[in-house]
């Protein structure tokens, strides 16, 4: 396919993706990435030093990434003339399958919708999965950070989310208030003259196929539990049907029975013979749980707007969104990301913890099969980490740490990948 202003490297090949949506990795992948907005300048480079080195010293030379540049938010903006979204990013991000990209700013309140979400939107990548542990060493505002070790399974294309909303004082907003009090019945808007409106959809096909991806991955993991994440309790035919639903899956997709007359299930993993408990826990609840008793939580399946929130907070409990990895996935293509934003403030300044990009990374690396590689990186940060020398982030907290920039944090990781 020819591009406007992608560079096709020449020296490397696609990935491709089989019927069974496993992948033909070659020995020299292209890898689209988007550098992203504000400390994406910063963290961005910093993440392909890492990788490359961690793949370098995994295959002696054998494997190498072809990296190219795709264009989305300011920096789209700039070479496409104003196109903050240009359509043949999301192009090559689908023609080769595996990418990565930095955070892109969204702004409050007016102007553009969020680019991270409508790439997301766009190819329908409707998983996002956000793992969460704790390294030895880095600083917690828990007692037992290490009881923390849970990835979360976030519907990624639906809910309120996914910006289906009208400003007050619209007249489309006026319109959705007449139809649903002239033709709907509904008397319970309290200020309808002045009021902004957003529709939050909920499917039964959106929730299925990410629980499945969620019971699949406990399954595969051999982890003891799969907990959906709702407000079922007030949002009953949204967020009650997620969790209806989720269980509705788990009993006709993996045999999973009623425990002690439910509403918990249970069925017994077909790799290990193992049980694995599906259960539920209501979403603000689960804000305490996270803290109280974090180790009866493996595996989360729950709503877009409830990851986003459970995500962040659980990143604190384990040092921050500097070390929070990400991916974004449909059944044939994986964007991956960090879960923080493009911090503003710190944007250029060399300063911002490059962990989440790398740690992303890893996954990516471990999506490809590279094993050696993604290993290579966990032993990188954790050896960094593990000599208290840190970014800013975790130096604030530590007794005793060295400071280091982003790159110099970079090259503390790669000095132990060796
Ligand atoms: N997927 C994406 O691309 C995302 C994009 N965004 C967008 O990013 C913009 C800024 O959002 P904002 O709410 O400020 O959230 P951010 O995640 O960008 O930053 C919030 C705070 O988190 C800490 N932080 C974030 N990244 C790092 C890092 N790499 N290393 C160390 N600390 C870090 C900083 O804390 P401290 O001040 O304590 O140092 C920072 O001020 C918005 O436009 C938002 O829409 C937000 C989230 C995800
Ligand atoms: O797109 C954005 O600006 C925010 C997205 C976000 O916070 C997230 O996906 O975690
Ligand atoms: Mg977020």
């Amino acid at each position: 396919m020819g591009y406007q202003h992608i560079q096709v490297p020449t020296d490397g090949e696609k990935i491709t993706v089989n019927a069974d949506f496993s992948l033909n990795v070659p020995e020299r992948p292209i890898i689209p990435f988007i550098e992203g907005d504000g400390i994406g300048i910063d963290i961005t480079p910093v993440m392909r030093k890492v990788t490359d080195a961690a793949v370098r010293k995994a295959y002696g030379g054998a494997r190498s990434i072809a990296w190219m540049e795709v264009y989305c938010g300011e920096k789209a903006a700039e070479k496409y003339t104003g196109d903050w979204f240009p359509a043949e990013t999301l192009d090559a991000i689908r023609e080769y399958v595996v990418s990565i990209k930095g955070p892109l700013t969204t702004p409050v309140g007016g102007g553009f919708r969020s680019l991270n979400v409508a790439l997301r939107q766009e190819m329908d990548l409707y998983v996002c999965q956000r793992p969460v542990r704790w390294f030895k060493g880095v600083p917690s505002p828990v007692k037992e950070p290490g009881k923390v070790d849970m990835v979360i399974f976030r519907e990624n294309s639906e809910d309120i989310y996914a910006g289906i909303e009208w400003k007050a004082g619209s007249t489309e907003a006026q319109k959705i208030v007449d139809f649903l009090q002239k033709e709907m019945g509904v008397t319970k808007i309290r200020f309808p003259e002045n009021v902004g409106i957003g529709i939050k959809p909920v499917s039964a096909e959106g929730t299925k196929r990410l629980v499945r991806k969620a019971i699949q991955y406990a399954v595969d993991q051999d982890l003891p539990s799969v907990t959906l994440v709702h407000k079922g309790n007030i949002m009953k035919f949204t967020e009650g049907a997620f969790c209806d639903w989720g269980y509705e899956l788990a009993r006709e997709e993996f045999g999973a029975t009623p425990l002690d007359g439910g509403p918990w299930h249970a069925f017994i993993n077909p790799k290990t013979g193992k049980q694995i408990v599906i259960k539920d826990v209501i979403a603000d609840a689960m804000l305490q749980q996270i803290l109280l008793r974090p180790s009866e939580y493996q595996v989360i399946a729950t709503l877009n707007l409830n990851g986003d929130y459970l995500s962040d907070a659980l990143a604190a409990q384990v040092g921050g969104i500097g070390i929070a990895p990400g991916a974004n996935s449909s059944d044939a293509v994986a964007l991956f990301e960090a879960t923080h934003g493009t911090a503003p403030k710190y944007a250029g300044q060399d300063k911002v913890n490059p962990g989440s990009l790398i740690l992303s990374a890893e996954m990516m690396l471990r999506h490809m099969g590279w094993k050696e590689a993604a290993d290579l990186i966990i032993a990188g940060v954790e050896g960094a980490i593990g000599d208290k020398t840190v970014t800013y982030d975790f130096e604030r907290l530590m007794d005793d740490a060295k400071l280091l920039s982003c790159s110099e944090f970079g090259e503390a990781i790669i000095a132990k990948i060796g």
